[in-house]
């Protein structure tokens, strides 16, 4: 299988660089006019696949928008995914796992074996039980072509307790960018192990040297602009693909209004010429 850092060249090459995220929110499903329940979720996320997969390079649903329907919500992040894929679009399965490292095999089982009827092409996972305990999912990657996306410097306010925390060496966060830059050495052209770093976060010290993707979270609704992009990620920015929900996801249900938004969010990033 072509390593997920390939795959991604290749569709950023092709559709630009933007992820669309598909996070069926209650309070969206309110503003589409719909129900909070599983047959309005499916209408919903199955529009936005519509949408967006044919013209993104990056689908990044969020599994606890489905799971709170429980199994048959489950039942749409399977279509969701396949139908995001047979539309040519990559799926980043959003899931933030991270556990002890056999438990850490089967969520790599779950989402990144491609007989897995979620298999994904990427997902997000967490290192805070420490990197090494991702170590299935990371073999697993290199088995299926698949890749990870490493929480770095998080979106969030809280996320700098832990990630900017002194560690003797540097940051939480750095180190966990030093994993992440070891497992890309000598991949071309960009490596399979990625790292989030939010579009919120302010100033930093970090070398964003990884030769990895960074997914990109936090633009549009959470406030992260293009020029935020320039800001945190300098010459490394490149390989940054700025993540949106609900920015995007607020333009439907009509399936023309949600996918200019996705091309506006598209030809934003490459205007900016980073
Ligand atoms: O991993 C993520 O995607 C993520 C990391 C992060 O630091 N911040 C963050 O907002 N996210 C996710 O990105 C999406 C942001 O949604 P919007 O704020 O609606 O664009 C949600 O699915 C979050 O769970």
């Amino acid at each position: 299988m072509t390593p997920f850092g390939t795959r991604l060249a290749q569709a950023i090459e092709e559709r630009g660089r933007f992820c669309v995220g598909i996070d069926p929110h209650a309070a969206l499903l309110k503003e589409w006019g719909l129900d909070d329940d599983v047959a309005s979720l499916e209408r919903f996320a199955l529009t936005v696949v519509e949408a967006v997969a044919p013209v993104v390079s990056v689908v990044k649903p969020q599994s606890a928008f489905y799971e709170r329907f429980g199994s048959r919500g489950i039942a749409v992040l399977e279509r969701v995914i396949a139908e995001s894929r047979a539309a040519g679009a990559l799926v980043l399965l959003d899931v933030k796992r991270g556990d002890i490292g056999s438990t850490s095999q089967a969520y790599a089982d779950a989402y990144l074996d491609p007989t897995s009827p979620l298999a994904s092409d990427a997902i997000t996972a967490s290192p805070y039980l420490g990197f090494g305990s991702l170590d299935p999912m990371v073999d697993a990657c290199h088995q299926h072509g698949a890749g990870l996306f490493v929480l770095a410097l998080t979106s969030n306010k809280e996320g700098p307790e832990v990630q900017r925390a002194q560690t003797g060496g540097g940051t939480v966060a750095g180190a966990m960018l030093d994993h992440l830059r070891h497992l890309n050495a000598g991949a071309t052209p960009v490596g399979s192990f990625g790292a989030v770093v939010g579009a919120t976060i302010g100033d930093h010290d970090e070398d964003l040297d990884i030769n990895g993707p960074f997914l990109v979270p936090g633009y549009g609704a959470q406030g992260g602009t293009t020029a935020d992009l320039a800001r945190i990620f300098g010459t490394s920015a490149r390989w940054a693909l700025p993540s949106s929900s609900r920015e995007v996801l607020q333009a439907g249900p009509d399936v023309t209004a949600l996918r200019d938004a996705a091309l506006r969010g598209t030809s934003a990033v490459q205007e900016l010429g980073v």
